[in-house]
């Protein structure tokens, strides 16, 4: 169940006691008696990591370490030297050797050196990740807000987290972020993050819609050398890379069956299977999934597994669209104004209030994402102190009290790529309702409606944002 260490080492005692002695802190362990012996074993064991006695019978360490490094540069080595052979030593370095050891072997100082090479490879590979988020952590505070529903939303994200830095083990439970797109999912996500436990881990993030379910697969989790064409050497996947820390699932109702049923396995027995892999690996990621659209829907229709949903909505938290936040769109608005004022080195204009009644009135498709773009351009236009109505580009023109009749495009109606234009209809119009018309004949399948459409998943998505559709536009 543990990670794969390799000893290379022709001294059968020694040998012995380092497999003996690594296997009690729970790796699995292999001996080879010499570089020949243990270069074959390297296709079948898939090792994590590899330690390497120096002086061999037969084909010598150095040697031994070049053809390690050219099965797979990724597996650290741990070189063992006689005494005084401190060249050899920079050498084998100099080589990739991950560190070194001189005999008589201290075996405590062998565990902390795997140890240390297992965390290193495992930063190395969230570095991307990591340090990208790190640098952006979110604080409550952050989440901007005072209307009851944001009010109660705060309360509940303190409480789970009260709960889990009481938390006597390492099981957080999974939570499903529901809302509109660009209410706010992916904050809560961090938030969650940043503010917990685990806040000096990895936030690793994947969108689930964004790439095609093989090669989500093989993101999620990683797989060996040579378990298919191109892959060459082994890679990582996001859940390994998690390690201690979130993986922040988004989009996760655009996953595929397939694919669930191995996250379903992830959740319940914490264990990732690379793949090509014979071997399960024991994990420690807290998952957080987010979703626009109507999970219980996507059960009943049988395209989302109910185990898995209910596996994830062990505890959810749900969004709501900006149109219900009554005077925080105000605050809202305000605080973007500061933050775009200030990117574009202005000094900060004031609503007039025929501008605030505009924003209380519009009815907010593509909820805070829509607010935040709107204010950005009305800053960047603002020539004079004040942002008046006629400067707040709202693309619709859709009112909190037209919403009930904003989807003029029936389940019945024709598609509208094929039905002749109307003679007030502009381009854009015509788009938005051929976007609106696939994502209603695949019941919102983001992929499905993009091959209809005949143009790529990341397009549609682009352009859904673009004119900030919602399930409720349709
Ligand atoms: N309460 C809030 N306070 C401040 N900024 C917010 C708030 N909610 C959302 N935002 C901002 O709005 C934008 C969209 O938010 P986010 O990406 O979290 O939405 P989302 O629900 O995950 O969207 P999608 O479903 O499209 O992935 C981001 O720039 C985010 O910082």
């Amino acid at each position: 169940m543990g990670r794969a260490i390799l000893v290379i080492e022709d001294e059968a005692v020694l040998g012995k006691n380092i497999r003996i002695y690594l296997e009690r802190s729970g790796y699995d362990v292999r001996v080879a008696g010499s570089a020949e012996d243990g270069l074959a074993m390297l296709d079948v064991f898939k090792p994590d990591a590899v330690i390497l006695d120096f002086n061999l019978p037969g084909l010598n360490g150095l040697e031994a370490l070049t053809r390690v490094r050219a099965f797979d540069s990724g597996i650290p080595v741990i070189m063992i030297t006689g005494h005084g052979t401190v060249e050899l030593a920079v050498e084998a370095m100099k080589s990739g050797a991950r560190d070194f050891l001189t005999k008589p072997v201290a075996l405590g100082k062998l565990k902390l050196l795997i140890d240390k090479a297992f965390d290193e490879k495992q930063r190395d590979s969230a570095l991307d990740y990591y340090h990208r988020r790190e640098a952006d952590a979110t604080d409550l505070a952050s989440l901007f807000g005072d209307s009851p529903p944001m009010v109660a939303l705060k309360n509940t994200l303190r409480q789970l987290l009260d709960a889990e830095s009481q938390l006597q083990d390492t099981d957080a439970p999974a939570v499903l972020v529901l809302g509109e797109t660009g209410t706010g999912k992916e904050l809560v996500a961090r938030a969650l993050h940043f503010n917990g436990p685990r806040r000096d881990k990895p936030f690793v993030e994947l969108n689930c819609a964004s790439i095609p379910a093989q090669l989500l697969e093989s993101e999620l989790f990683g797989y060996e050398r040579g378990a298919f064409t191109d892959a060459r050497e082994r890679k990582l996947g996001l859940v390994e890379t998690a390690e201690g820390g979130t993986l922040f699932l988004d989009e996760i109702g655009d996953m595929d069956l397939s694919l669930q049923a191995k996250l379903l396995k992830l959740l319940e027995e914490k264990t990732v299977r690379r793949i090509g892999s014979l071997r399960d690996q024991r994990v420690n990621v807290r998952i957080v999934a987010a979703t626009h659209r109507p999970m219980e829907t996507l059960v009943r229709e049988g395209s989302f597994r109910a185990d898995l949903y209910f596996r994830l909505c062990v505890f959810q938290l749900s969004l709501p669209p900006l149109r219900e936040r009554g005077a925080d769109i105000l605050s809202l608005a305000r605080h973007f104004i500061a933050l775009h004022a200030a990117r574009y080195g202005k000094s900060p204009p004031a609503l007039t209030r025929e501008a605030e009644a505009l924003l209380l009135a519009h009815c907010w498709p593509g909820n805070v994402r829509e607010l935040r773009n709107v204010l950005e351009q009305a800053v960047l236009l603002a020539t004079g102190p004040t942002i008046d109505a006629p400067q707040l580009s709202l693309s619709t023109g859709v009112t909190v009290q037209s919403l009930p009749h904003a989807a003029p495009e029936s389940a019945s109606a024709a598609p509208a790529a094929s039905a002749a234009p109307a003679a007030s209809q502009t381009l854009e119009d015509m788009e938005r309702r051929a976007l609106l018309d696939a994502l209603r004949q695949t019941g919102w399948n983001v992929s499905r409606a993009a091959r209809m459409l005949g143009i790529s998943r990341d397009t549609l998505r682009y352009r859904i944002d673009k004119f900030g559709l919602t399930v409720a536009s349709l």
